[in-house]
């Protein structure tokens, strides 16, 4: 499969329509989609199923933030729909990120599925130093990633959601077993839109990223299955044909 098994293509959009016809389209080119708030809260449970479908994994990015006892209950909502990946905010803390994991686990073992991987976002890729000294954080946003990420492995999560600058440092202090998952990802010559900490996908994949998060150079082409399909072929032409995974 090469590279195509590190891309996760984000179906943004409220349309089930569009978000199937996107899937189909982008079939056995990609690892996998992934479905976030603005589908999940437009279709729910039922539009989530029009697309698992189609067969594909899913990663379910809802970015859940609140109190463990909250957080908890939408973990039993959620596993039950066999999701490949789901999200919490790391800066939820660690008792809450705890709950996550250990109700997936009992909530997956009750109903006989597999446990959905549970990854913590550390600092949106929309933000940058100056973004996080306005809402009061002290210091740089890769040492927040870094504190959120560490606070993550030490509440058993199997992973973050980090920008592409940031792998390379959590690589090396977290280790080869911790997923990293990563979005802000452009080619070159594609708007950063609302992104701030971009890189291209052959530098993100080069840097040790397991999986590329892709929205729009993939769903505003004309044609998002050749889009996918030229994207694959960049990360081959900067790793080799092996994934992140498999090279380590
Ligand atoms: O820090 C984060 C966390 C999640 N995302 C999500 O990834 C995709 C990126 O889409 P693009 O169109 O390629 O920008 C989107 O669904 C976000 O919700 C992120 O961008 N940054």
């Amino acid at each position: 499969m090469g590279s195509k098994g590190q891309i996760l293509a984000a179906l943004d959009t409220v349309s089930i329509d569009q978000a199937v016809d996107w899937a189909h389209r982008l079939d056995r080119t990609v690892a996998g989609v992934k479905l976030g708030l603005e589908f999940f809260l437009a279709n729910g449970p039922l539009g989530y199923r029009r697309i698992a479908a189609v067969g594909m994994p899913i990663f379910l990015d809802l970015k859940l933030h609140d109190i463990p006892n909250t957080v908890a209950g939408a973990l039993r909502a959620i596993t039950p729909l066999s999701p490949s990946i789901v999200t919490v905010h790391a800066a939820g803390g660690q008792a809450m990120m705890q709950a996550a994991r250990e109700t997936a686990e009992a909530e997956a073992a009750k109903r006989g599925v597999k446990r959905p991987k549970i990854i913590g976002v550390t600092v949106l890729t929309s933000l940058d130093d100056k973004d996080l000294v306005a809402v009061g954080q002290s210091g740089s946003t890769s040492d927040q990633v870094k504190r959120l990420a560490t606070l993550a492995k030490a509440a058993g999560l199997d992973g973050v959601v980090c920008s592409p600058h940031e792998i390379e440092a959590l690589r090396k202090e977290l280790g080869e077993d911790f997923l990293l998952v990563v979005p802000g990802v452009r080619p070159e010559g594609s708007a950063s839109g609302d992104q701030k900490r971009v890189r291209t996908p052959g530098d993100a994949a080069k840097a040790g990223a397991d999986y590329l998060v892709i929205g729009r150079p993939i769903t505003a082409a004309a044609d998002p299955r050749d889009a996918a399909c030229r994207i694959a072929t960049e990360i081959d032409a900067a790793i080799g044909h092996a994934p992140a995974q498999a090279r380590r």
